[in-house]
């Protein structure tokens, strides 16, 4: 079937709309992660599993769900933040709703299309409680991550701000900011990313739509800059694959990571980062591999941290499954709870990798 690209059906089935609030939204959040990140005092809380959260996962969440109400108001959402703990710390509140009350994007007709400011602090509150869906095989879900990485975030490394739509179990639209990766698709092949990266450049915003592809662009604090198509490497030598991992060894197994390689004959030192800005790396071409293997046997993987860079992936010629060579599953609930662990890489390569790392773990 051939659908002009100005039929409405195309439209519909390009997610257009979705893809450019998703990108807008994303983007306007970044301006206030940026500020914070550069900030001394994060406002830094312990959850309750011990996790941290910080005034810029907060504010980028009341920000994104802002948008995502204001054009979507029938749609879900599944947010990690709630504002509970913000409900008993007033000044740490009053820190990020002057904040949030000051971020817009630069570009008028940009930041209007994502329905105007917050009205006040005490609804900024609500707002953020409004990511509490349950998820689930029906219906349009946005899985929000306002901030991946935090533990990167604060120690001065990459981090990412992640949106998804998933729609009916399957990831539709998908937008990813890391304003600590540099613009340049293939720099970080060569530059040490993983930490201490303040004054990597620009950030970028990278996004894809099912279907259709994914896209890159610089993050800008106006409206969106010119995107282009990225793609993985092609690799014919597996031995010649770059890996890209986790920085905490708490939530992914680094020696395990490193026999896997091993048995692949990969001799060059993997590439850490933290976030979903592994998936991105290596959708771009700056990595090939993305190995998140299991520390424990009872963690389960939470759909804002993997949604996104799923799509982008698959949609840059990756395929991404569990260990079990199993496509992650997004339609049971908050969880990725049919999964175990991430083997992301390009499709061609992606048996192999599997095989090694049902070796390694003797599944
Ligand atoms: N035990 C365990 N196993 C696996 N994953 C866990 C675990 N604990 C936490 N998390 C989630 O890890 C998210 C951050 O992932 P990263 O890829 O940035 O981790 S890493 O620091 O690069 O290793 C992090 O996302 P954020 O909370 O958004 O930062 C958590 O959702
Ligand atoms: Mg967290
Ligand atoms: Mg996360
Ligand atoms: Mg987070």
């Amino acid at each position: 079937m051939l659908l002009h690209r100005y039929c409405p059906r195309f439209l519909e089935m390009s997610y257009e709309r979705e893809r450019l609030i998703a990108e807008l939204a994303v983007q306007r959040a970044t301006i206030l992660t940026k500020r914070v990140f550069h900030e001394k005092v994060k406002g830094e809380v312990a959850k309750d599993d011990k996790s941290p959260v910080t005034k810029g996962d907060f504010g980028a969440q009341a920000l994104i769900i802002q948008s995502l109400v204001k054009n979507f108001p029938e749609d879900q959402i599944v947010a990690e933040e709630e504002s509970s703990s913000l409900r008993q710390d007033e000044s740490l509140t009053v820190e990020i709703w002057e904040l949030v009350k000051n971020i817009e994007l630069e570009d008028q007709p940009s930041d209007q299309l994502l329905g105007g400011p917050l009205p006040s602090q005490e609804a900024m509150l609500d707002i953020i409680d409004q990511g509490k869906s349950l998820g689930g095989p029906r219906g349009r879900h946005w899985a929000l991550d306002p901030i991946d990485g935090t533990k990167g975030f604060l120690r001065g490394g990459q981090y990412a701000v992640c949106l998804a739509l998933i729609e009916d179990g399957e990831v539709k639209v998908g937008a990813i900011g890391c304003p600590n990766l540099p613009v340049d698709d293939l720099a970080s092949l060569t530059a040490d990313i993983g930490v201490q990266q303040t004054g990597a450049g620009q950030g970028v915003l990278i996004s894809a739509v099912k279907g259709f592809g994914a896209t890159t662009r610089p993050l800008s604090n106006a409206g969106l800059s010119p995107g282009k198509p990225i793609a993985m490497r092609l690799v014919t030598d597996i031995s010649q694959g770059i890996f890209c991992e986790g920085v905490e060894a708490g939530h992914s197994n680094q020696g395990d990571n490193a026999a896997v390689a091993e048995r692949l004959g990969i001799t060059s030192p993997s590439i850490r980062l933290d976030s979903q800005a592994k998936y991105c790396s290596i959708a771009r071409g700056a990595g090939d591999i993305y190995l998140r293997l299991p520390v424990g046997k009872d963690y389960e993987e939470k759909i804002w941290d993997h949604a996104a860079g799923d799509l982008i992936v698959q949609e840059a010629g990756g395929q991404v499954t569990d260990i079990y060579g199993k496509p992650l599953d997004f339609t049971i609930g908050r969880t990725l709870a049919s999964n175990k662990g991430v083997v992301a890489a390009s499709k061609p390569i992606h048996d192999q990798v599997i095989a090694a790392v049902q070796a390694v773990l003797k599944l």
